[in-house]
């Protein structure tokens, strides 16, 4: 919430004894009603923005597999070309992870 204006990655807090892969499985059921699948892997990243505990964000490529977008707690989703992301006003612990993203699935 402290970042609720930003754009964000969907996903959340690791609830152990999950998998990281289960975890982010449920974050984006609950909060986008969507299933998808994990295609990949990501490297971590650790940010700690002021005055809060430091976080490490693990993410994963996904592809959709089933649902309509419902969002249950967020003020938006969309989908965006590569371009369009990097223009986006993003969360700062997000943007290493744009980054490898971007690096990844593009040839710039
Ligand atoms: N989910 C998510 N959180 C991010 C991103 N970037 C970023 O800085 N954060 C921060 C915001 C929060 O401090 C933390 C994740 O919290 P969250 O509120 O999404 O987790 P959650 O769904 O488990 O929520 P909660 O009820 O346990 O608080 O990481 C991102 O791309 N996705």
């Amino acid at each position: 919430m402290h970042l609720s204006s930003k754009w964000e990655f969907p996903g959340g807090k690791l609830e152990e004894p999950e998998t990281e892969e289960e975890c982010i499985k449920r974050e984006i059921n609950e909060e986008l009603s969507l299933e998808v699948q994990i295609e990949r892997s990501l490297p971590n990243h650790r940010y700690q923005y002021p005055g809060k505990r430091e976080i490490e964000l693990v993410p994963f490529v996904c592809s959709y597999i089933s649902g309509e977008l419902l969002l249950q707690e967020h003020q938006a989703a969309d989908w965006f070309d590569f371009e369009s992301l990097k223009k986006l006003d993003w969360a700062e612990a997000d943007l290493p992870v744009l980054e490898d993203f971007c690096k990844l699935y593009t040839k710039a």
